[in-house]
């Protein structure tokens, strides 16, 4: 070992060593307050949340190097969820220079505790706050998007889904040639490092030598226990959704490895980022628009403002791969010149390549604010001062409470009556949610905390994964730099709404049907919309439409296909007309994924910058 190396790595020893004692320090200090502030009822519940995150585990610092570079080889755009990953990978290319641009700060320490999973969510140094329009039964509200390093998978739910493997069949008839559902699984055993070994044992499914750990929570409540013990009742199959079931119920897999979250960030970059010289991450850095030559047609540099505003030019020496999201990556192409001519005309950007599949479609799942709700009594027993100090001790043990998001863990995946028949993925996603009816935290006044493994009530949501109607982006043809315009179907089509009331029915009667619910005295209240549906019989699928119209529903967080392969991207995730700028992340998507979208964005990731590698003469 060289010794540069030798004292690089001793410095980052000793720099570990006193960043412990301060954790540890700051834990004492953290919980002496919340113990100052509890008396035998309350308890001071910031500083406890304080203590919960001082209690975390000191990750190898990250290296910060603020200085702007003139160039670069490959610079990628967002270091989100895909972007984190892409970066990663072209950056094992000890020969190339990688610059990574994140408009948002670096992933703060709190994001690891599974528990306070929103714990971030309104701050807007780390949120993007997006407007949506009013469309017919929209209730979605505004947007919140994670803006910081590892993007959304910092404060998502962390679920690990790949989706259906039925999937594939639709890309391809989209045009993404090389898709398969094969190759994809290729891609997710790459990144998986599955910590669960009755999991993992099935190899042909699942991989344990990636970075991403993923493992389903340490810790099983009482609720979550009780609501399997209702499904397996009513006939319902526990599997491994990820392996060869597409149909069932089981605990999910999350991206996490003992009792903490891994987001994208800390499961590519940070280790990287500290030993790889010819990776520079920069946050803080805004992309404004690739500059793209007019007569090559090639992507020649990118153009961002820093924290100051102040505009700075890197010339992309080979690629530029957009990974910005579903949102902010189209937004890009067309700031680029690239896009929709007519919208681009209208704003005064000259068009450089006339790509009407920009931002066309905007694909998502969609739900009901239609929740049957189950109260629970003997399941659930709220926390105290005392036993949320315990919860302290037994979260840095990989255990308890904090390390869980409760019952939201149990996913089914099950058919609709009136899917068609030849359609093999199933369209129903039932999720657990946890709710609260009254305080769930003995707070003393003037303090606030939330943690999702505290509550007294669970809603059960019906998610819709095959929509019938999209929604779309647009250009705000006045001001184009602000966010685009963005309009998302919701019940628009009469097949949705039949689905949805039919999945409802046949729910609210699996669990008043249940004798584990009722042992357990949780009481279970079917949804209503009060007197606006009295002429419907109640309990009927007539009713259950009628509640649905009446209380609106929402999209999923789960914005898709604005850049698809097909129409906008050739199948190695080229722009079409500018060879080598790409788009890697869910505005990628030619489909719409049947189950949650962080595994397959961060699938892309992997093969994405498999296929930059190999465009670029390395073997992969
Ligand atoms: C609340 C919530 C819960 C969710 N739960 C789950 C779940 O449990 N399981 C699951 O599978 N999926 C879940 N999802 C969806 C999933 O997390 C996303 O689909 C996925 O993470 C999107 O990845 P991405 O790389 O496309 O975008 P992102 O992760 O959003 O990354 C885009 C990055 O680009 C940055 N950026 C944007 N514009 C610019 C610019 N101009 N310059 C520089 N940087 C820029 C952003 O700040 C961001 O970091 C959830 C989403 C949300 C919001």
């Amino acid at each position: 070992m060289g010794r540069h190396r030798k004292v690089k790595i001793f410095a980052r020893y000793m720099s570990i060593m006193f960043e412990t004692c301060a954790a540890m320090l700051g834990v004492v200090m953290a919980m002496t307050l919340a113990y100052a502030a509890s008396d035998q009822d309350c308890i001071n519940a910031t500083a406890w949340s304080e203590s919960v995150i001082a209690s975390l585990p000191v990750d190898p610092a990250p290296k910060v190097d603020k200085s702007i570079i003139s160039e670069a080889d490959f610079i990628v755009v967002g270091g989100g969820t895909a972007g984190a990953v892409v970066a990663s990978r072209l950056s094992e290319v000890s020969k190339w220079q990688i610059l990574l641009l994140e408009a948002g700060p670096e992933e703060p320490r709190g994001t690891m505790v599974p528990a306070f999973g929103s714990i971030y969510k309104d701050n807007p140094n780390y949120e993007w706050a997006i407007t949506v329009q009013d469309t017919p039964n929209e209730k979605s509200g505004d947007l919140n998007r994670a803006k910081m390093l590892g993007g959304q998978s910092v404060n998502n739910g962390m679920v690990y889904i790949r989706g259906s493997k039925a999937d594939w069949k639709c890309w391809e008839e989209a045009g993404a040639t090389g898709w398969t559902a094969e190759e994809a699984l290729r891609y997710y055993k790459k990144s998986e490092n599955n910590l669960n070994p009755d999991i993992a044992k099935d190899a042909r499914n699942h991989g344990t030598g990636g970075l991403l750990p993923v493992q389903r929570m340490p810790y099983l409540d009482n609720t979550s226990k009780l609501i399997r013990a209702a499904f397996k009742e009513a006939g319902m199959k526990e599997v491994d959704l990820n392996g060869d079931a597409s149909e069932g119920f089981m605990f999910a897999q999350n991206v996490m490895k003992g009792s903490k979250r891994f987001s994208t960030n800390r499961a590519y970059l940070s280790q990287q980022r500290a030993l790889r010289s010819n990776l520079k991450v920069l946050t803080g850095a805004t992309a404004r628009r690739v500059v793209i030559d007019q007569r090559s047609k090639r992507a020649t540099a990118v153009e961002f403002t820093d924290t100051d505003g102040k505009t700075h030019v890197v010339k992309a020496k080979k690629e530029v791969v957009l990974s910005a999201g579903a949102i902010f990556s189209p937004h890009l192409l067309m700031l680029s010149g690239v896009g929709p001519a007519d919208q681009l005309k209208a704003a005064g950007i000259p068009v450089i390549v006339d790509l009407p599949g920009v931002g066309e479609k905007l694909m998502n799942h969609i739900g009901g604010m239609v929740h049957p709700t189950i109260n629970l009594t003997k399941t659930v027993s709220l926390p105290t001062p005392a036993s949320m100090m315990n919860d302290i001790k037994l979260f840095s043990e990989d255990s308890g409470p904090l390390s869980t998001q409760g019952p939201s863990k149990v996913r089914t995946f099950e058919r609709s009556p009136y899917q068609p028949a030849n359609d093999k993925r199933p369209y129903l996603q039932w999720e657990v949610t946890r709710s609260s009816n009254g305080r769930t935290i003995p707070a003393c006044s003037g303090t606030s905390a939330s943690a999702s493994c505290y509550y007294n009530q669970v809603k059960m949501t019906l998610v819709l994964l095959q929509p019938h109607k999209y929604g779309s982006l647009k250009l705000n043809t006045t001001h184009p730099t602000e966010q685009p315009v963005i309009a998302q179907a919701v019940f628009t089509d009469k097949r949705d709404v039949k689905i949805h009331a039919r999945g409802v029915k046949d729910m609210v009667e699996r669990l008043q049907g249940s004798a584990a619910l009722s042992d357990s005295g949780a009481a279970v209240v079917p949804p209503s919309a009060g007197s606006a549906c009295s002429k419907e019989k109640a309990g009927s699928e007539e009713y259950y439409q009628c509640v649905l119209l009446a209380t609106g529903g929402r999209t999923w967080s789960h914005q898709s296909g604005t850049c698809p392969i097909g129409t906008v991207l050739d199948p190695r995730l080229r722009v079409k007309g500018v060879p080598n700028l790409r788009v890697a992340d869910a505005a990628s998507f030619p489909c719409l994924s049947n189950g949650n979208t962080m595994a397959p964005v961060i699938m892309i990731g992997e093969k994405a910058a498999d296929l930059v590698k190999a465009d670029n003469g390395e073997n992969v």
